[in-house]
């Protein structure tokens, strides 16, 4: 595709097309050692903790000012270059080494931000914002690092590093439905095989993966033990491993930072930024994303992070409950059911990052600047039908970070100053299952959950007491019969309504 670069201020166009720069390596959160990323790595093989991918560069970002990148990203949403559109648009920052030619763009990315109504705002008493990463291509927030696995993965493979690559992940229902979606984009030389907890992803989710042609395999026991199985799988056999433990994902999970920054006219002042907390990957990356614009100087503020966990899956709440971060340890807990099942993780993997980031982002902030609060799961759900019956779309996961604002409010962590931006990870569809079983009341004990009636919505069958009246596609209805039928359906809805 052909851009007319004259289009652009003189001083921005040679920055407009990024070009591919070396200087990518992973570098080990336990003991430092530092990897070429020519090969496919998910953990150190000296000390088997997890990576993040660095930039030997990264100083050279600060050669141009925060504020001519700003002016570089706003510029770069004129481009029509399909590989610029998604999270590239943020090329140096999330991907530097890889040509556009690489990169994989499906939609993904600069999701919509949705700004409550006063209804929602005054009944919170907060002024808060859903950024709606349902609207993802595969309905998730997973998209975001997919693109950016899978961009790395065509990159070895188109430089010949790789030849054919069998992709794997462990999930809950979204990291699946979106590795295999990328994955079946990229061909035969990439063969998605996915690992599910059996019964415990929605069938919505469950029907993704093998629409995209995946090899779908569901085991016994839940997320944690799934995962444990996929990292045996990972460092045993030569597959590529696509949860978020692949330090890749991160990178492009970024992403959901720098659009916010962005959305916001990289005034990030007195906002707050929530993230429900599973695997534990998404809030690193989040938290990552903002110091890198921070220390490139393109947003002056790194604003407040508050994580949220059910009080069914709750192992990073429980691991800050110690105020005392020498005396800090973390130890896995047994999930128990949670309608936020994305998130019911009892063992994240990138918990060492979440360690290591927000401590930066303390540091970085001058002060506490990372929190994690708990929420019931009767909150989650009624938080998640409250958001929807105001106009959202969100997930139950998205109601659990609903559900987490409030309860931040009232711990005092946030007020009614500050601006919240709310993460809807999933879109509503994906697990109207819980809902369905909220409205008719039968949600397992274990949830804990009981049903207000003032959420519950159920269809009313409306049809004629005439038999004789009643349409089929065997036996259709004369033309009189059809408008009595007609007739009498309307008059009981209108009664219905109260016309
Ligand atoms: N909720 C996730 C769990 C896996 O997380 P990931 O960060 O490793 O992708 C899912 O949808 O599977």
């Amino acid at each position: 595709m052909n851009t007319n670069l004259n289009l652009f201020p003189e001083d921005i166009r040679p920055h407009i097309i990024p070009s591919p720069k070396g200087g990518l390596y992973y570098k080990c959160l336990g003991c430092g050692a530092e990897y070429g990323i020519e090969e496919l790595l998910y953990v150190c093989p000296a000390c088997n903790e997890v990576l993040l991918i660095h930039d030997r560069n990264k100083d050279q970002l600060n050669a141009i000012s925060g504020e001519t990148w700003q002016r570089i990203f706003d510029y770069r949403k004129m481009l029509k270059i399909p590989a610029l559109k998604g999270i590239y648009r943020y090329h140096e920052f999330i991907g530097p080494s890889i040509p556009l030619e690489s990169i994989i763009y499906l939609g993904e990315g600069h999701t919509p931000l949705v700004e409550a109504n006063t209804r929602l705002q005054e009944k919170t008493g907060l002024k808060f914002y859903y950024k709606n990463d349902g609207q993802n291509p595969s309905a998730s927030f997973k998209d975001r690092g997919m693109a950016s696995a899978l961009s790395s993965i065509k990159y070895l493979i188109d430089q010949g590093f790789v030849s054919e690559v069998i992709s794997i992940c462990a999930s809950t229902g979204d990291t699946s439905a979106s590795a295999a979606l990328y994955a079946s984009y990229l061909g035969s030389k990439v063969k998605s095989a996915v690992l599910l907890p059996h019964k415990k992803v929605t069938s919505a989710q469950l029907a993704q993966p093998l629409g995209s042609g995946a090899r779908v395999f569901e085991i016994p026991g839940v997320f944690d033990d799934c995962m444990k199985v996929v990292e045996h799988l990972s460092s045993s056999y030569p597959v590529a491993l696509l949860n978020s433990k692949n330090a890749w994902r991160i990178l492009g999970q970024e992403s959901y930072s720098y659009e916010i920054a962005q959305d916001f006219d990289w005034d990030m002042d007195k906002k707050v930024v929530m993230v429900p907390i599973g695997n534990a990957g998404n809030i690193s990356a989040v938290m990552n994303g903002f110091l890198k614009f921070y220390n490139a100087g393109i947003i002056n503020k790194l604003p407040k992070i508050i994580g949220v966990q059910s009080e069914h899956a709750d192992p990073v709440y429980r691991y800050y409950l110690e105020p005392d971060e020498g005396k800090r340890k973390f130890i896995p807990v047994q999930t128990q059911p949670s309608v936020a099942q994305a998130a019911m993780i009892g063992n994240p993997v990138s918990m060492p990052r979440v360690i290591q980031i927000a401590r930066e982002y303390d540091a970085a902030s001058g002060h506490r600047n990372v929190f994690v609060v708990q929420v019931k799961e009767q909150q989650i759900m009624d938080w998640q039908l409250t958001a929807n019956q105001n106009g959202h779309i969100t997930c139950t996961q998205g109601g659990e970070c609903l559900a987490g604002m409030v309860q931040a409010k009232a711990l005092d962590l946030v007020d009614e100053s500050e601006t919240v931006i709310l993460d809807a990870t999933a879109h509503a569809i994906k697990f109207s299952g819980f809902q369905d079983l909220y409205f008719k009341g039968e949600l397992a004990e274990g949830y804990g959950i009981s049903s207000d009636s003032r959420f519950i919505n159920l269809p009313d069958f409306i049809s004629p007491d005439d038999p004789e009246l009643i349409p089929s596609q065997e036996k259709p209805l004369g033309p009189s019969q059809f408008q009595k039928f007609v007739k009498d359906v309307s008059e009981k809805i209108a009664t219905r309504l109260g016309l």
